[in-house]
């Protein structure tokens, strides 16, 4: 049986008029790199501070490691390396006295790691924090959150803003780390490529609601795109259950469709229309898909 390092039930928030979250739930396996992928405002960075206990459930529940993160900091925060998306570190201080105050909070740091992780990302002692470019306070904001070497990271969009060589290298770490030590990641980002490409499990948020929560290989297998001809030119693509997306004109016309895959073709071929290629999207392609199809059923109600 596969343990859950965080376990989330009916989890709402709200800001004022705002439902930041609404009912979420979902549960994170032990040694899972799980994403966690939303647009602007779908409320990521609300769900990732109730993990760390820096907000309090309106309603719902939240467990970390077995613990309410809000009644046991310390039990939780000890066990979690994070990395903010603000990257709020002490300005006034150099690398080196920012080390010595993070090791400060954790017995288990391991300065060869530390140090370790330093050289890779090219980080000098000596550098006060306030001359730091946008990339190397990310490097640096990774190191700290890492090299206690923590059961649990929260990265929260770690790679946002920085050129594709620093965000290699990040995500290399949060690889390097899980893969070596059976860790378990939680991360937030927009750049569905990399999501695709180091994560074992997604969640997808959309205006607080949770759209979906699988394993990558689910999502990748149960979403296809179909190109389809059909015998006559259609003024527009035919509604039909599983299809979320189409683009074309006339006769041609590319879809990504969800499940129902015997049901769809029975109804294309209905239609007279022939099924051309079938094709497997990118998760981004399945994320727009998934996004305009929640958008068009919310507009629907
Ligand atoms: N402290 C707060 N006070 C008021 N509204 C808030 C607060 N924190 C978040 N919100 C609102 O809640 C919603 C979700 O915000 P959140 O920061 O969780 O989104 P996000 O998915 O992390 O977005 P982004 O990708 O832009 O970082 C937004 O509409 C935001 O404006």
């Amino acid at each position: 049986m596969s343990t859950h390092v965080i376990e989330i039930e009916n989890l709402s928030r709200r800001f004022g008029k705002k439902q930041a979250l609404a009912n979420v739930s979902l549960s994170v396996p032990e040694g899972a790199v799980f994403g966690l992928v939303g647009e602007n405002g779908a409320g990521k960075t609300t769900l990732l501070k109730h993990i760390l206990g820096f907000l309090k459930p309106q309603s719902g529940t939240v467990r970390v490691f077995g613990l309410d993160p809000v009644a046991d900091p310390p039990g939780v925060l000890s066990r979690i390396g994070h990395l903010s998306e603000s990257r709020d570190l002490p300005p006034w201080m150099t690398v080196r006295e920012l080390f010595e105050f993070t090791r400060a909070f954790y017995p288990k740091w391991d300065p060869v790691y530390a140090e370790e992780l330093r050289m890779m990302f090219e980080l000098t002692m000596t550098q006060k924090v306030t001359t730091l470019s946008r990339g190397q306070l990310a490097r640096a904001g990774l190191l700290l959150a890492l090299a206690h070497r923590p059961p649990l990271l929260v990265l929260d969009e770690p790679s946002s803003g920085l050129d594709p060589l620093v965000r290699k290298d990040i995500l290399d770490a949060i690889i390097r780390t899980v893969v070596d030590e059976g860790r378990t990641v939680l991360f937030s980002s927009h750049l569905l490529d990399e999501v695709q490409r180091v994560s074992d499990r997604i969640a997808v948020l959309d205006q607080g609601q949770l759209l979906l929560t699988s394993t990558l290989d689910e999502v990748l297998v149960s979403h296809y795109r179909l190109t389809v001809s059909f015998a006559e030119p259609q003024p527009c693509f035919p509604v039909l259950t599983g299809a979320l997306t189409w683009t074309g004109s006339g006769k041609e016309w590319d879809v990504i469709c969800n499940g129902q895959r015997q049901e769809l073709e029975a109804a294309l071929r209905e239609l007279d229309a022939e099924i051309l290629e079938q094709t497997a999207p990118t998760l981004e392609e399945i994320f727009v898909a998934r996004m305009k199809s929640a958008a068009r059923s919310s507009f629907k109600d």
